[in-house]
């Protein structure tokens, strides 16, 4: 049976102390990622997409509500329990890469691993095989100085899964990539996730990304708006993206 890998209950999170101006930016959120999905999110610019994914990414503390991944409570973890959950449960990819410039991609990938104190042995096998399934075996010695944009995406994307996550939180993965090596990394996370059961949720302002995704959740003004499930090919979803997104832009600027 397939389980919740993310689940927020009623979350709530308001900027600025009580008495000064505050921002409510998230009003009671409540949604569920099983196991194996892959989910966007989109939205207006300001509307909560990014503090929604610091929230469920444990970055941000909620005001209010409770966020569950794989199971743990992480509203009511201590905060120095929070960084190692972080780096065992969760995967990260930026649209600016955050590869460092002065490790090799092996290094780079190995990373989280190191951290964790895994043997080095084991470290060869693991990184092996994720950069396989990236097809990035060939620049594994190489620097980042020396390798493109679609590869040093790939390269992060290794990184973070090289250590099994629960969830893959991509934020805006593509922005930084040309439309060749936008294309082929949204392939890659869409082998990733209908071939090595890797769970993505990914916050995207991009139409032709989100198209990727299986379902998507629209957030307007800190609440969700409406979510839409793929059932027909790709090209039709991206058709009711952009009518989502133009019903939403009635009102606001979409970003
Ligand atoms: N650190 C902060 N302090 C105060 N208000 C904040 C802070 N971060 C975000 N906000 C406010 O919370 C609301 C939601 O912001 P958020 O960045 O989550 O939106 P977003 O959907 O990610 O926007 P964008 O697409 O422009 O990145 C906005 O009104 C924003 O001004």
């Amino acid at each position: 049976m397939k389980s919740a890998v993310v689940e927020c209950k009623n979350v709530q999170k308001i900027y600025g102390a009580r008495g000064q101006s505050q921002s409510h930016a998230l009003k009671g959120v409540s949604l569920t990622i099983q196991e194996g999905e892959f989910v966007g999110i989109m939205g207006p610019s300001g509307s909560g997409k990014t503090t929604l994914l610091n929230v469920i990414s444990t970055l941000d503390r909620p005001t209010d509500g409770v966020i569950q991944i794989a199971g743990t409570d992480i509203t009511t973890m201590k905060q120095g329990n929070l960084a190692d959950f972080r780096s065992q449960k969760l995967g990260f990819i930026f649209q600016d890469f955050n590869l460092l410039e002065n490790l090799s991609v092996y290094e780079n990938i190995a990373l989280p691993l190191s951290l964790q104190g895994v043997s080095s042995k084991e470290i060869g096998a693991k990184v092996t095989k994720v950069a396989q399934t990236l097809g990035i075996e060939g620049i594994l010695n190489k620097y980042p100085v020396e390798i493109s944009g679609g590869q040093k995406q790939r390269a992060a994307a290794a990184r973070a899964l090289v250590h099994d996550p629960a969830i893959l939180l991509a934020d805006e993965p593509t922005g930084a990539l040309d439309s060749k090596n936008a294309k082929s990394l949204l392939e890659t996370m869409t082998d990733l996730n209908d071939n090595h059961h890797v769970s993505i949720m990914m916050v995207t302002h991009d139409a032709f990304s989100a198209s990727y995704c299986k379902r998507i959740l629209f957030i307007q003004d800190g609440d969700l708006y409406t979510e839409i499930h793929r059932t027909t090919d790709r090209q039709q979803f991206f058709k009711q993206i952009l009518d989502v997104l133009a019903e939403l832009g009635a009102s606001h600027d979409v970003h």
